[in-house]
């Protein structure tokens, strides 16, 4: 396996999250007001840059990363390296979730909805995915569901129909995004009408908001359902069990753009725009909460693995120390906000995950604070599961609601 790249080899064993940081070019408000350089961009790391002297600061640390994506960097790069190997996955009935987190204006939105001449991941994700459905010459059938969810000031709602509220849900342990509209596609111009009508309703949501900046987290959720059709609709008992290619699978994909951060003493923001800091901060504090508590779960219970396989009573005892000096979470605090709540599922290990962590180079705090941010979530140990049908009644079911979709959509396309 090449170093960085997402471990998918053994989807059974436990995996890492797979952490990349792009950084952006300078934009004009940083190169008008003649901007200092404050990191050197390494092949997979990050290291502070001392502007006067003109050196790395001598004696700091390395922020090291699975993949450094520099200024000149186009998405499809970051798509090929980060996103790709998860869409593979859907296809396989496993769940991903893409992060683009980042301070305000560090270009998480670029990334993930691109500009004229740099497709955002979005884009490049329903090329690949339109291309991975028309090359599949094994007669599997395809569902795709979209839907987009806004978390504005803990209030989570359908970007898709009218911002009618959505309740989260515990369903059989999974929480489930409840009155949340799901359009179905079946191939890329249903999907660009349907892109065309978020980048729409994201417009709106800018306006409604009054505001330049994400006030606001957007997740993109897509869900991929495939089955079997070869064998005229029959479900096949032999084939249910095999690893490759199950008669039904379903997968979800997030594609998350978190608002970015602010100061309050930077941006002077009184009344509304105020409420609305304090909702996003609180909201990615208890990101950074959960992302650590999860990933000092990863360290003592990797740490617990290693001392069982040669029961040694020396690393015992280790172990019996630091479990003293740092416990096992009781809980992990997904409730302190809807965006982990929404998110609990994936970051608790069922989903293949990938975070882009996008800096700029001009500032110092604000990207260390995101690189440290990245460097917790690089601990975080995962392990997704394939989301199979098990049951014939549940492959029948499939069956007609492919069959009433094709109607419905014959009629209204
Ligand atoms: N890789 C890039 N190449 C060229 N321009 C970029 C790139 N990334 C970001 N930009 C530009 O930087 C500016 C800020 O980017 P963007 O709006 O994506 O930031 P953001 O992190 O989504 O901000 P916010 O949280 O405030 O919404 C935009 O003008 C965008 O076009």
């Amino acid at each position: 396996m090449e170093t960085g790249e997402l471990d998918i080899s053994s989807p059974s064993e436990m995996t890492k999250v797979s952490v990349a940081v792009r950084v952006r070019p300078l934009i004009e408000r940083e190169k008008k007001g003649d901007a200092q350089i404050h990191w050197q961009i390494g092949p997979q790391d990050l290291r502070p840059f001392d502007p006067e002297a003109k050196r790395i600061v001598p004696n700091s640390s390395t922020y090291t990363y699975d993949h450094v994506f520099t200024q000149s960097t186009q998405t499809q790069q970051v798509y090929d390296k980060v996103v790709s190997p998860i869409v593979k996955q859907a296809f396989k009935g496993f769940n991903g979730t893409i992060l683009c987190y980042g301070q305000t204006s560090s270009g998480k939105t670029h990334t993930l909805y691109g500009s004229n001449d740099d497709k955002g991941i979005i884009l490049l994700f329903a090329d690949h995915l339109f291309q991975q459905i028309k090359a599949d010459e094994t007669g599997r059938q395809y569902i795709i569901k979209v839907g987009l969810i806004e978390i504005y000031n803990e209030k989570v709602s359908d970007l898709l129909n009218s911002y009618n509220p959505i309740e989260l849900q515990e369903r059989d342990g999974s929480i489930v995004p409840h009155g949340l509209e799901e359009l179905t596609v079946f191939d890329i111009d249903d999907w660009k009408k349907v892109t065309e009508r978020v980048q729409r309703e994201r417009k709106i949501g800018e306006t409604r908001m009054n505001k330049e900046s994400s006030r606001s987290h957007t997740i993109l959720r897509v869900t991929i359902e495939s089955f079997d059709l070869t064998s005229n609709g029959s479900f096949d008992e032999a084939q249910e069990n095999s690893e490759q290619s199950p008669p039904l699978t379903t997968a979800v994909l997030h594609f998350v753009d978190l608002a970015g951060s602010e100061k309050q003493s930077q941006t002077g923001a009184e009344g509304e725009r105020f409420r609305e800091q304090v909702n996003i901060n609180m909201s990615l504090s208890v990101l950074s909460r959960v992302i650590q508590q999860l990933s000092e779960q990863a360290s003592v219970s990797s740490f617990e693995g290693r001392s069982s396989s040669n029961d040694h009573s020396l690393a015992k005892a280790m172990v019996n120390s630091m479990v003293r000096t740092a416990p096992r979470p009781r809980f992990i605090n997904f409730r302190d906000s809807k965006l982990t709540r929404l998110l609990q599922n994936s970051l608790n290990g069922n989903a293949y995950i990938s975070m882009v962590c996008n800096v700029t180079i001009a500032s110092f705090e604000e990207t260390k604070s995101t690189l440290l941010f990245a460097q917790q979530a690089k601990k975080i140990q995962i392990r997704p599961k394939q989301n199979r049908f098990s049951t014939k009644s549940e492959y029948d079911k499939k069956l007609k609601e492919l069959h009433w979709l094709r109607i419905v959509c014959s009629l209204l396309y």
